[in-house]
């Protein structure tokens, strides 16, 4: 960890939840689940120490090195919304909006309400909504991302536009909902407390109501990816998820920031931000047996070490072959497809998060996978789509619904406000 990454734990009130996993370690004490992450640490009975969330911590906005929300530990929760600039909204306007998000996105990440919540005189409206009023910052970030649509004549910014940021092609397997799809701003909120994440939305939405419309949102639990220092989750498939995600400061440096002299220069220190909302046949694949999963990912289930070793960690092997002369880690499986020894070498940083959305028309459960993936170019999430949504066997059992491409700035400087390099 470099030292903007250190959180700050600045209230005298500390508020510790443990995890999930501490959770599940608890249950086999009791009999339940005989077998649960056997291999892992908290099956082995120790406390899990790395999954222990602390809700006084608060996360630095202005000044850093790098936006907010991407090298951040990953939080439990998350709100990703996206919005459209209202018809007839100026140049001027997305300067007050952003400036105006900037100066809020600092109050709440501190834990601080946005404005008054009590009622100073008769009549008066909250100028924040109330409901995070008790709550700590939680480790709340959130991150703001600008879509392709902001580049086109309204604000006279085309001569600004990164070359690459465009709504992204057509890609094998895509089932794409313009109602999930697209927006000219995205705000993703991920906080320990999803009221935290919640209340920083609705308050940023709320203030630029008449500006910005509402496009599209996910609520997102159970982070899906690890970052450095993090116990591994389990997306909802119940594989877990981040064993091979990005963490060291040179794969940041060459996979994530973009730091290319040939890009915009507001757009240096920041980052591209790819969104997918992916749903899962949950019932279908409840009933394919595990072994047949296993080599749908590559990865054994409860460990997820890859077929060819045995601890979670091992690298895989993609030559190794079994007796029949089949590669071990089926050359079809989700790993194989994805890997970066099979990719020229792209890695992308996966952020994302489970979602649910409860029932659908047909009384199956409405759940999924919120990807989130950050990239020095959006070129590298095409690479890797293009060959999953063309042979990977997990897609027999999810489908891309939702798509976006945002470009992060970087992180403001005090005084200042995120984007602001565009208008000078
Ligand atoms: C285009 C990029 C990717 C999409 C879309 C994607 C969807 C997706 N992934 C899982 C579950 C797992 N993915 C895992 C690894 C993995 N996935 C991607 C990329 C995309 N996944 C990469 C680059 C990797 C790393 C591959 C490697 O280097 O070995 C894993 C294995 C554990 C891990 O390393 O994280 C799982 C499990 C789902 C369920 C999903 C869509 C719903
Ligand atoms: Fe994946």
């Amino acid at each position: 960890m470099t030292d903007a990454d250190q959180p700050r734990h600045h209230v005298g009130r500390r508020r510790l939840v443990q995890g999930a996993a501490g959770g599940l370690a608890a249950g086999a004490a009791i009999g339940l689940g005989a077998g649960w992450g056997a291999g892992s640490a908290s099956a082995a009975g120790a406390p899990d120490d790395h999954d222990t969330v602390d809700l006084s911590t608060q996360h630095p906005f202005y000044d850093e090195a790098r936006p907010a929300g991407i090298k951040t530990p990953q939080q439990r929760y998350a709100v990703y919304m996206t919005f459209d600039l209202a018809q007839g909204a100026l140049r001027s306007d997305l300067q007050v909006l952003l400036a105006r998000w900037t100066a809020a996105i600092a109050q709440l990440m501190k834990g601080a309400p946005i404005g008054q919540v009590d009622s100073v005189r008769p009549g008066a409206i909250g100028q924040d909504t109330g409901e995070a009023a008790g709550l700590d910052a939680a480790s709340l970030t959130v991150t703001v991302g600008l879509g392709p649509g902001l580049f086109d004549e309204r604000f006279g910014l085309s001569s600004k536009k990164p070359a690459l940021l465009a709504d992204l092609p057509a890609l094998p397997s895509d089932n794409l909902v313009a109602a999930s799809s697209g927006g000219d701003l995205s705000l993703q909120a991920c906080a320990d407390d999803p009221q935290v994440a919640y209340h920083a939305v609705r308050n940023l939405a709320r203030m630029v109501r008449g500006t910005a419309t509402t496009r599209w949102a996910v609520l997102g639990f159970g982070r899906a990816s690890a970052g450095k220092g993090q116990e591994t989750p389990r997306n909802l498939l119940g594989f877990k998820d981040g064993t091979r995600n990005l963490r060291s400061d040179a794969d940041y440096d060459e996979f994530v920031w973009v730091d290319d002299a040939s890009e915009q220069a507001w757009l240096r220190g920041g980052t591209y931000q790819v969104v997918r909302k992916i749903s899962m046949n949950i019932e279908v694949w409840d009933a394919d047996p595990i072994n047949d999963q296993q080599s749908i990912f590559g990865r054994t289930k409860n460990v997820g070490a890859p077929l060819t070793g045995h601890g979670e960690f091992d690298t895989p092997n993609f030559h190794s072959r079994n007796a029949t002369g089949k590669t071990v880690i089926p050359a079809d499986s989700h790993v194989a497809l994805a890997a970066h020894e099979n990719n020229g070498g792209v890695k992308i940083m996966r952020r994302g998060y489970n979602y649910t959305e409860g029932i659908n028309g047909f009384g199956q459960l409405d759940a999924g996978l919120l990807f989130i993936a950050y990239m020095s170019t959006p070129q590298h999430f095409v690479t890797l789509q293009s060959k999953l949504g063309a042979s990977d066997r997990l897609n027999e059992y999810i489908s891309h619904i939702g798509s976006g491409l945002f470009a992060v700035p970087p992180a403001p400087k005090s005084g200042h406000y995120i984007g602001e390099q565009l208008f000078a």
